[in-house]
């Protein structure tokens, strides 16, 4: 659905360039229908050389002009300078796509000057190895089609829900920031495997995979996670004592206190300006 489309990726980044790799990946677009941004030469040429064919430059007006799609992936202090500079250049119609932390559709529609139709997007880094959580809300501008389209761009990189706009603070709490937490949570379990003695890379190994298998049965399970902390828990044996411990630290309301106050520092990002 995405081959007539010509996009432009502004800022190709982190995020940016990794919904780059999982078009091409995925063939949903040729790399001659693409153009991506930065400012610095050497970020560009790391670029040029990971996606041969794409348009890399430093013309944001010139990627915008003629591209069907747009992408804002700066971060948040460099968005009030690029909309000032490409604000003439956006066609009317130009599907505006934006995964920044907090700014609201409105004040992008604002700041081009236009009524467009934007559709706001939370992805995560996972998306870099195509196990992106992306959650999209549309503006007022943008219609069941629009969202769509922005649907098939980031699922080249992974799982996407879509809801109403008052909730992507939210989720930028929760699965934006979250991976995060998990890479805490990795660290934090690998220390604890190295202080009872484990060599670090096979800590660190069975840290991850613990993680990772963990999420697969729950993905593929569907089945409620305590249900799964039951299964691994004996009476009077080991994972009990453990979770006692964790309750006692209040593991769960540190979890709902970080996402909290992550939720309230993306609406506190809302103004474009800073
Ligand atoms: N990282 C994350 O986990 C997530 C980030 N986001 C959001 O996505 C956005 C991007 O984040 P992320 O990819 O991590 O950030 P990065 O810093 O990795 O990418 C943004 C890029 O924009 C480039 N840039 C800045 N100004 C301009 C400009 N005027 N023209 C062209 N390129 C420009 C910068 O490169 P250069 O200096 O070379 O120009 C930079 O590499 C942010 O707004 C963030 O809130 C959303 C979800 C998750
Ligand atoms: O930390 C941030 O502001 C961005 C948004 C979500 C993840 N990273």
């Amino acid at each position: 659905m995405l081959r007539d489309h010509t996009l432009a990726v502004l800022g190709a980044g982190n995020i940016g360039s990794a919904l780059v790799g999982g078009l091409l990946r995925g063939g949903d677009l040729p790399a001659d229908q693409i153009r991506a941004t930065r400012r610095g030469e050497a970020a560009r040429e790391a670029l040029r050389q990971r996606f041969p064919g794409v348009h890399v430059s430093d013309d944001n007006r010139g990627a915008v002009s003629g591209a069907s799609i747009v992408i804002i992936s700066v971060k948040p202090q460099n968005v009030a300078a690029l909309m000032e500079e490409i604000r003439p250049h956006v066609a009317p119609g130009t599907l505006v796509l934006s995964t920044l932390a907090g700014v609201p559709t409105g004040a992008l529609s604002r700041a081009l000057g236009q009524e467009l139709p934007v559709v706001r997007a939370m992805p995560n880094t996972p998306a870099l190895v195509d196990e992106g959580a992306t959650a999209l809300a549309a503006g007022e501008w943008a219609d069941e089609s629009h969202v769509a389209t922005a649907q098939a761009v980031f699922e080249a990189v992974g799982i996407v829900e879509v809801v109403t706009e008052n909730l992507m603070d939210a989720v930028t709490g929760l699965s934006g920031s979250g991976p995060a937490y998990v890479f805490m949570l990795i660290e934090g379990l690998t220390d604890a495997g190295v202080k009872q003695g484990l060599p670090r890379p096979t800590s660190s190994r069975l840290a991850v995979q613990t993680v990772l298998g963990a999420a697969r049965l729950a993905q593929e399970t569907g089945e409620h996670p305590a249900i799964l902390r039951d299964q691994v828990t004996t009476p009077g044996g080991t994972t009990i004592a453990a979770v006692a411990e964790l309750e006692k630290h209040g593991l769960r309301t540190m979890m709902i206190d970080a996402v909290q106050i992550a939720t309230e520092r993306s609406r506190q990002l809302s103004d474009l300006d800073g």
